[in-house]
């Protein structure tokens, strides 16, 4: 265990090769300041998340654009900061997790940015955490050469432009502690990388920028650019280097768009429409709220329902009022081996991708390099000799805080197979979580932390519901249970002996079954089951 400042900021997780160069003690007291700046702010901010939750369920909020912010949402002058070197044309954003193959395979994937993931993609192990920074302080320093199963790893001359995803607020480091008590993980894997990287990306011509997953109003915008001011000034480089690029990822944060671009305005590059989280944020929030609320199978929550398409189009036309890029989401289709599938994947990728430029988004994410030329061709097209669609106003989008909750506007069914894909998968994505994959292929699709979440609280509210089935019968506990044995078995035959099936059968019971619905998978599982073992 390593210590710093009089042994108030103990490192907690083992030191392993090269961590000492990320963990050195002027880095951890960077971040010890950030920490004492914002600490408390961060504990208020999550507090208030709670009460409105319990509000909301408890039916004594409603939500919709707010009164007191109309002024920011009516004042046609202010603009966010011009687009910053290497984020002038984002056609393309590849996104995945920071292992060193990774890192090198999306610098050169042709993407035009690379999102490097702390967030959904990664499993928060401390040696995810420590060693994706060191990753990304090689890759930043050219200094990232190997060779791996004969196949040479080496950084092109066109790399992707990085922009790094923090954790989100309601996570902490907790082999990082100050006066004994874990640090934010946002402000660890931010600061970590700012401190490191931020005078080499700026000196490189590029600049220290950000993906913020999971904000939930305005006000955790505004503490995000405090955290910005701050640590610019700490480190003596020019306010306004900072970009980020806000996640739209919660039902929320949907009605605060105008708001989260005004507080960022110096620092913000743009929104996107986080569409997985967003769909999990809506169960959530609506959870007890009866059948108008209860969203049909997984697979029918598409990006083509009223109430997707009202959020996606008035983040469109949110951002290029401000001249903020708007940048799409992830279609969950991944290549395969298999010729058919292959076919169906890259068509169904490519619908998606059409959709979202023709709507005017200015590019969009993949999440494999196979998917990189299906997208930029689609966002060639739209955007002819043009880096972006700024121009494209949208001022035809008209969108009411009705057609934002209009949730029943989904329709479709519940099905007894809907509900037992969503136990195999939530089951098959906590065993690679707890074993330090936060990205998996599971049935030839791409599935992350969000669809975890999505999973266990949609039987959480068809359970709460009693939602019908297409055959009439209801889901309950008991059936759940059932079936949560029988696709325990599956699950457990396919993936032999070597599985963490039964922390993730336990965490399936605390977050889907349990009689109240706890706001988040990843916080629970990540104090009790991922130590520092891994
Ligand atoms: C809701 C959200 O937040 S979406 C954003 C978060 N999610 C993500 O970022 C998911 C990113 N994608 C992935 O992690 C991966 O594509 C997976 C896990 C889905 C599939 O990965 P694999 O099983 O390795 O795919 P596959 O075998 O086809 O990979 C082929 C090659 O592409 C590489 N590759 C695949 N995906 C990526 C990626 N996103 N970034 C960089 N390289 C990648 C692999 O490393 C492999 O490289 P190699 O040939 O040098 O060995
Ligand atoms: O982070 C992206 C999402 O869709 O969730
Ligand atoms: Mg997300």
């Amino acid at each position: 265990m390593a210590d710093t400042m009089n042994g108030r900021l103990q490192v907690a997780g083992p030191m392993r090769e090269r961590y000492d160069e990320i963990l050195t003690p002027a880095a951890l007291e960077f971040v010890a300041k950030l920490d004492n700046a914002f600490a408390g702010r961060r504990r208020e901010l999550l507090d208030a998340r709670r009460r409105r939750r319990e509000r909301l369920a408890a039916g004594e909020e409603t939500l919709g654009f707010l009164p007191e912010t109309r002024w920011i949402r009516s004042d046609p002058s202010w603009q966010v900061a011009q687009p910053a070197p290497g984020l002038e044309d984002r056609r393309v954003e590849i996104t995945g997790p920071t292992d060193r193959k990774m890192t090198v395979n999306a610098l050169n994937s042709g993407a035009k940015v690379w999102l490097a993931d702390f967030e959904d993609a990664t499993s928060p192990t401390w040696h995810n955490v420590v060693s994706g920074q060191l990753n990304l302080y090689d890759a930043i320093r050219r200094n990232i050469d190997f060779t791996d199963r004969g196949k040479r790893y080496v950084i092109g001359d066109e790399p992707a432009t990085i922009v790094a995803r923090p954790r989100g607020w309601h996570l902490v480091e907790k082999h990082i502690r100050i006066d004994g008590r874990p640090v934010s993980a946002s402000l660890v894997d931010f600061g970590l990388y700012f401190f490191h990287n931020a005078r080499q990306l700026l000196a490189r011509g590029s600049g220290p920028y950000f993906y913020l997953p999971k904000l939930e109003s305005h006000h955790e915008a505004r503490l995000w650019n405090d955290v910005f001011v701050l640590a610019q000034e700490e480190l003596g480089i020019p306010r306004g280097s900072v970009r980020a690029t806000v996640l739209i990822e919660t039902i929320t944060a949907a009605f605060e768009m105008d708001e989260i671009l005004y507080e960022l305005r110096e620092h913000a590059a743009g929104l996107n429409a986080g569409r997985w989280d967003y769909i999990f944020s809506i169960i959530k929030t609506f959870a007890s709220h009866g059948a108008d609320f209860v969203l049909p199978d997984r697979a029918q929550v598409t990006m083509t329902v009223p109430f997707m398409r009202a959020y996606t189009e008035l983040l469109v036309r949110t951002c290029h009022q401000r001249g903020a890029h708007a940048i799409g989401g992830m279609a969950a289709f991944i290549p395969s081996r298999d010729p058919e599938v292959n076919a169906t994947a890259l068509e169904k990728v490519r619908q998606d991708k059409e959709r979202e430029a023709g709507d005017g988004f200015d590019g969009s994410w993949v999440a494999h390099p196979g998917l990189v030329p299906v997208c930029r061709e689609v966002f060639d097209e739209v955007l002819g000799g043009w880096p972006n669609q700024l121009g494209k106003l949208r001022e035809d989008v008209v969108v009411s805080a009705e057609d934002l909750l209009d949730v029943a506007s989904a329709g479709g069914e519940v099905t007894e197979q809907g509900v037992r894909s969503n136990i195999n998968v939530a089951l098959r994505y906590i065993d690679a979580w707890l074993r330090g994959t936060g990205a998996a292929a599971i049935f030839n699709l791409m599935e992350d932390a969000a669809t975890a979440e999505i999973a266990r609280c949609q039987v959480w509210q068809w359970v709460h519901n009693g939602t019908k089935l297409t055959d009439g019968t209801a889901v309950t506990h008991e059936r759940v249970t059932e079936w949560l044995d029988a696709e325990l078995a599956d699950v457990h035959a396919d993936l032999g002996p070597d599985n963490r099936l039964a922390e993730a059968r336990e965490i399936f019971v605390e977050t889907a079954l349990s009689d109240r619905l706890p706001s988040f998978l990843t916080t629970g599982a990540y104090a009790r089951y991922l130590t520092t073992q891994n």
